[in-house]
């Protein structure tokens, strides 16, 4: 099995309502958030490719036009945007169009992952 991945960056806001008063990321916070997404292959194409990582170009188009320098909660329109949630989105966006899309990985800080692989 061939895995390859490609990294985006953008930055958002977000506010996570569901918490606590007291929890701080109940408060409106940003974050300058890493997205990875994953793709597997039995084999690879004439080139020696799962898949040009060029052809990946339309998610960063997007992040950039959906997400970057935006509020998630109203992209989204509710008020849960976890990174759960977000690699979950992203998931289903990119599986959409690469069927080889394995995970999604969404980082808010230098120390936290979160992943959706079904
Ligand atoms: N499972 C999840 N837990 C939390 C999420 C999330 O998306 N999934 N999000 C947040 C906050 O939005 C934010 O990411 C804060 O995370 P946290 O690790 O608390 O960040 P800190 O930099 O404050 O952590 P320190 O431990 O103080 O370094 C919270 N939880
Ligand atoms: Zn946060």
């Amino acid at each position: 099995m061939y895995r390859i991945t490609k990294e985006f960056h953008f930055s958002a806001s977000h506010q996570l309502c569901k918490l606590p008063d007291d929890h701080p990321c109940a408060r409106l916070h940003g974050h300058n958030y890493i997205v990875v997404v994953e793709l597997a292959s039995q084999d690879v194409d004439g080139n020696g490719f799962v898949r040009d990582y060029r052809e990946l170009a339309p998610l960063k188009n997007y992040i950039d036009d959906t997400f970057d320098h935006r509020h998630l909660n109203e992209v989204l329109g509710h008020d849960s945007v976890t990174a759960e949630c977000l690699a979950h989105h992203l998931f289903g966006w990119c599986r959409e169009r690469w069927p080889e899309t394995t995970a999604v990985r969404v980082s808010e800080t230098p120390k936290t992952w979160a992943e959706y692989r079904p």
